[in-house]
């Protein structure tokens, strides 16, 4: 199979021919119209900033998957309904990240930071700061939605 046939093309690459790191991202949304932050933990790029909770998708993974995955890990609810919203992309030192944003409205399971992170629902604007680079973009697209 050549590496167009097989879905792997210059997407995969950022226009600077950095490799692309995959991320599924979550913004869980309340009843009441709150949307949850995450502060990244110790020991990880931008630790403290704040961010939507998610992670890297691993080899083979859709967003979906790879979305439930990080949300049982790092808040230890289980994903039951969720739809893809927006892509955005950004160039950050340490790596070239395409971010697969989804909108979740059913989870089950109570909230708990697992991985000892702080996490807040917020209204817009959104009070928590610092907030990750590419959270900013997304945080406009929601107010303006
Ligand atoms: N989760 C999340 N990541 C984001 C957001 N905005 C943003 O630029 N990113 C970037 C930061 C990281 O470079 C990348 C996510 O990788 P990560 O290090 O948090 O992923 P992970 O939990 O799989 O980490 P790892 O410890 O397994 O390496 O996406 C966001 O709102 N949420």
């Amino acid at each position: 199979m050549t590496a167009k046939s097989s879905g792997l093309d210059a997407a995969d690459r950022s226009p600077t021919g950095r490799p692309v790191t995959e991320v599924a991202v979550g913004v869980l949304v309340s009843p009441d119209g709150r949307y949850l932050l995450a502060q990244r933990p110790a020991g990880k790029p931008y630790e403290g900033y704040w961010e939507f909770p998610g992670g890297k998708l691993e080899a083979g993974e859709t967003v979906e998957a790879a979305l439930a995955r990080e949300l049982h890990e790092e808040l230890g609810i289980v994903l039951t309904d969720c739809h893809r919203w927006h892509t955005l992309e950004h160039d950050y030192p340490h790596a070239y990240v395409r971010l697969h944003f989804c909108k979740v409205t059913g989870w089950t399971g109570e909230l708990h930071g697992r991985e000892g992170q702080a996490f807040s629902w917020e209204h817009l604007p959104v009070q928590v700061a610092p907030l990750l680079p590419a959270a900013i973009p997304v945080l406009e697209l929601l107010a303006a939605d």
